[in-house]
């Protein structure tokens, strides 16, 4: 068999068509290799904290409803409640008790708060749907300079507090644009004198506020950094514990179990090329929903979004432009006898996918909720589409305008075709109507799904361009707006802050839908922030995703 020199690579010669050349891109290999199979779920061990959470639970439940605690008691226990994760145990009560003490809201009550208390219950009715004016910190501003009063300079639990509410602001609340800035600065620049808890919990919003972070692990940050406000209420400390275990054991399984699908499946022997990335996919999907109830719905998410990593690499760092199209329009058809088409290497990726769907649409026709598997199926087909269309612009060299670009880049952020899939398994709560308001593309998940796409670009841009992928969100807004490469940066992380605006307004009363479908959307945002705030954090997992996989699947609390 000769070896042939061309373009810089040997290449084996052999009697039958050359291997074509492939964008392989090394990616680094599995953190976590098999670690995750090996558990056993102790069923009595379940049951042993659901019945140890209900005395705690009911204790909770009557300090939220009593009626002679003061409000901003009221209000600062909500607030623990909601950053330990438990809101969805008590949301009616909760609800009913925002609802009294918002209706009660007098901008004059706020005057003589202190700024942490200020801020606390500005977060808590924001978190929980009441859009509270953010007139309420008009206060904290030098009428006549318009500067912020130098006095909040050295509080800085009320600054910690202003920063984190700065972060559930909404298109046109300037003082809460300018207090983002001015808190993080300030705060950076004396973080390094604090010591305690105090310290530990501004370095835990400077890294990241609990509003973009994901809420199972901020709920394991808050009860370790906030300790104090966790003791006020014995009840609310041993709930937050039990609870957490409670539902690491369940989350455990689940990974146990797509991580033996995952290998069953044999995709790192059948298409090697792909990133291994399953604890990574499903502390993603995890980030989308944590409460026990959506255990199934999980699962289904995760199998299918690690679909989505098998066609984005495959599309990115191994198939060649005629194979691509092939796959696409086999996607397209959906038809087992399209496999003919396909080349080998990817014909049991193709039988895997279909196989799933049609046993996902078989298994929810029996709910008459086999439109959700549908809605998913063709984002899935859409989202191929979009692969295929930066693929053609590649291998062109095509540079698409910015909105071109953004026209088939929310598609190719994958959070349309992930956020459907997360409903598959979500129960009675996808109604026709929820599903029809999913299919509309709304502001939420339009603003969503960008931020998915911008984020991404700015972490992954000059990883993609040194392998020739001519399409990302850089390079076209470099190209159509005639600006430096540190100016579109700083535009597209504009627009970023500014979907994150439409989302926190999106999640305000009255909401189009309920919050339970709400959430994964924002939960969608959210993630993105884990792993693309800092660095490629799904290429390169060994910082944050590690850590937070460390923080939730590896140690448990003790009592
Ligand atoms: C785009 C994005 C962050 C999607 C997040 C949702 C998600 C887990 C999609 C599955 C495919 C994937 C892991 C893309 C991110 O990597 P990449 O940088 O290779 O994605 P790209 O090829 O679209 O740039
Ligand atoms: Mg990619
Ligand atoms: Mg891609
Ligand atoms: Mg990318």
């Amino acid at each position: 068999m000769a070896a042939v020199e061309t373009n810089g690579t040997i290449q084996a010669k052999t009697n039958t068509t050359a291997e074509p050349v492939r964008p392989l891109a090394n990616f680094p290999p599995s953190v976590w290799g098999d670690r995750f199979l090996s558990f056993t779920l102790d069923n009595s061990g379940l049951e042993g904290y659901a019945r140890a959470m209900e005395e705690p639970k009911e204790d909770l439940r009557r300090l939220i409803t009593d009626a002679t605690m003061e409000s901003n008691k009221k209000l600062s226990l909500i607030y623990s409640v909601h950053r330990l994760g438990l809101t969805y145990l008590f949301l009616q009560e909760i609800e009913a008790q925002l609802d009294k003490l918002f209706k009660e809201f007098n901008l004059q009550d706020y005057v003589d708060l202190d700024l942490y208390t200020l801020s606390i219950n500005f977060q808590v009715f924001r978190h929980l749907g009441y859009k509270i004016p953010c007139d309420v910190f008009n206060k904290i501003k030098d009428s006549n300079s318009g500067t912020f009063k130098e006095d909040i300079s050295t509080d800085v639990k009320g600054m910690l507090g202003l920063y984190e509410s700065a972060q559930l602001r909404v298109r046109g609340e300037s003082i809460l644009d300018e207090a983002s800035a001015f808190t993080e600065a300030k705060l950076k620049s004396l973080v390094n004198t604090l010591e305690g808890n105090l310290a530990k919990q501004v370095m835990q919003s400077l890294r990241r506020p609990f509003h973009q972070g994901m809420p199972m692990v901020e709920a394991r940050l808050y009860f370790s950094n906030y300790d104090e406000d966790c003791s006020t209420h014995e009840s609310l400390l041993k709930l937050a514990k039990l609870h957490f275990n409670y539902l690491e054991l369940q989350q455990k399984e689940e990974l146990r179990i797509v991580s033996k699908w995952w290998k069953d499946m044999r995709f790192q022997e059948t298409t090697p090329y792909i990133r291994d990335r399953v604890p990574e996919i499903y502390l993603w999907i995890l980030g989308l929903y944590f409460e026990p109830r959506y255990s199934l719905a999980r699962i289904i998410a995760t199998k299918i979004t690690l679909f989505l990593v098998v066609l984005d690499d495959t599309y990115d760092a191994y198939a060649t432009i005629e194979e691509i199209r092939l796959l696409t329009d086999a996607i397209n058809r959906w038809d087992m006898s399209a496999i003919e088409q396909i080349p080998e290497y990817i014909r049991p990726f193709y039988k895997i996918l279909l196989d799933e769907y049609a046993e996902l649409e078989k298994q929810l026709a029996i709910e008459g909720r086999a439109n959700s598997v549908i809605a998913s199926k063709e984002a899935f087909q859409d989202i191929a589409r979009g692969y295929l269309e930066e693929a053609e612009w590649t291998n062109s060299g095509y540079v698409a305008s910015f909105p071109e670009y953004m026209k088939n880049g929310l598609i190719t952020s994958a959070y349309n075709v992930i956020s459907k899939s997360a409903l598959v398994g979500m129960g009675e709560i996808v109604s026709e109507n929820a599903l029809a308001w999913y299919e509309s593309h709304p502001k939420t998940l339009q603003a969503s799904e960008l931020i998915s796409r911008l984020q991404d670009d700015v972490m992954t841009y000059q990883f993609e361009r040194e392998r020739g992928q001519s399409a990302t969100g850089v390079d076209a807004y470099i190209k159509t707006y005639g600006v430096s490469e540190k100016e579109a940066i700083d535009e597209l992380k504009i627009m970023i802050e500014n979907a994150w605006k439409d989302i926190n307004e999106g999640c305000l009363k009255p909401r189009e839908v309920s919050m339970d479908l709400l959430a994964p959307i924002l939960n969608l945002a959210r993630m993105i922030d884990v792993v693309y705030r800092y660095d490629d954090g799904f290429t390169f997992p060994g910082k944050t995703m590690k850590e937070y996989i460390t923080l939730l699947f590896v140690g448990s609390v003790s009592m």
